[in-house]
C-alpha cells in the first residue's frame, strides 16, 4: 500500500547557518502510529509542519496523501490540509464557541449541520466530554480544552494525524482516552499518525519510535522489536520461576 507519508532527502533551513532537517527519509503507512521524539530544537515541529502543508518544501522530495508538496500551489495545499486532521500545543480553541460548536466547525464543509452536531457530539463522547458539549472554553480545564482540540481533529477522519504533544497537559485517565481515540482512528480507519510526544504513555501505542538526531531519523524501536521485548521478557521470567 503507498504511503501516507514519503520523505527522500529532505532539507530544511531557516538561515544559512543553521540546517534543522537534513536529507530526511520517512515514511509512514496508512493505519502506522509513529512517535516522533528528539530534544528540543531538533525540528520535530518543522517536519510536522512541512507534513501538514504549513511551510514550503525547500530542497528534497516530500508526498503526503499521494500529493507532491514541492512546489504544490496554495488551493491545492488548503484542500490536503482538509484531510488532515492537525493537534498541535496550542489548542486555538474560539473563545465565543461552547465545545460541540468548536468540533462541528471543522465538519461544516462536508456535512449538513445536523450530522456535524450528532458526529460532534459522538467525538466529544468519546473523549469523555459528554457531559462539557455545552461549556465555553473558558469554562473548561486545560485538559478538557485539549480533549475537545483532539475531539476536533479526529471528527473529520482525518486520513493523516499530525500531533505535537497531544497529551502533554493530560492526568494518566485523560491521557488513556486520548491514547485509545488515536489508537482507534489508526488501526480502526487506517488514519497514518505522526506524533511528536515524549509521554512515555502513549509509547506502547506507536509501530515505530524515531528520534530526530542532526536533521535525520534514526530508529529507535519498532513493533516487532517491542514485541520480541516483551517475549523475551516473559520468557526469562518463566525460566526463572
Ligand atoms: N520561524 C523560525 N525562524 C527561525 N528559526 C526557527 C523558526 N522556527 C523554529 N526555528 C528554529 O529551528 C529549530 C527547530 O525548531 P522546531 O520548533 O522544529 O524544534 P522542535 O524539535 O519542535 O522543538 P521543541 O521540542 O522545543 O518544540 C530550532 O533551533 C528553532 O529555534
Amino acid at each position: 500500500m503507498n504511503a501516507v507519508i514519503s520523505a527522500r532527502g529532505l532539507t530544511y533551513s531557516y538561515s544559512r547557518a543553521r540546517t534543522v532537517l537534513s536529507a530526511l527519509d520517512l515514511d509512514v503507512a496508512p493505519g502506522a502510529i509513529v512517535v516522533l521524539t528528539g530534544v528540543s530544537g531538533a525540528g520535530k515541529t518543522t517536519l510536522l509542519t512541512l507534513c501538514g502543508a504549513l511551510r514550503s518544501v525547500q530542497q528534497g522530495n516530500l508526498q503526503v496523501l499521494g500529493r507532491d508538496l514541492r512546489g504544490l500551489e496554495r488551493e491545492a495545499q488548503r484542500e490536503l490540509r482538509s484531510s488532515i486532521g492537525f493537534i498541535f500545543q496550542a489548542h486555538h480553541l474560539i473563545d465565543a464557541l461552547t465545545a460541540g460548536q468548536n468540533v462541528v466547525m471543522s465538519l461544516l464543509e462536508q456535512v449538513s449541520i445536523a450530522d456535524a452536531a450528532a458526529r460532534a457530539e459522538a467525538a466529544l463522547s468519546s473523549l469523555g466530554l459528554a457531559h462539557r458539549v455545552d461549556a465555553l472554553p473558558n469554562e473548561l480545564s486545560g485538559g478538557e480544552k485539549q480533549r475537545v482540540a483532539v475531539a476536533r481533529a479526529l471528527v473529520r477522519e482525518p486520513s493523516l494525524l499530525l500531533a505535537d504533544e497531544p497529551t502533554a497537559s493530560l492526568d494518566d485517565e485523560s491521557a488513556d482516552i486520548v491514547k485509545a481515540a488515536i489508537h482507534a482512528a489508526a488501526k480502526r480507519r487506517s488514519c497514518a499518525v505522526l506524533l511528536v510526544t515524549h509521554d512515555a504513555r502513549l509509547f506502547d501505542i506507536a509501530d515505530r519510535v524515531v528520534r530526530l538526531v542532526d536533521g535525520q531519523l534514526v530508529e529507535l524501536c519498532t513493533r516487532s522489536v517491542v514485541s520480541n521485548l516483551k517475549w523475551l521478557g516473559t520468557l526469562a521470567k518463566s525460566k526463572v520461576s
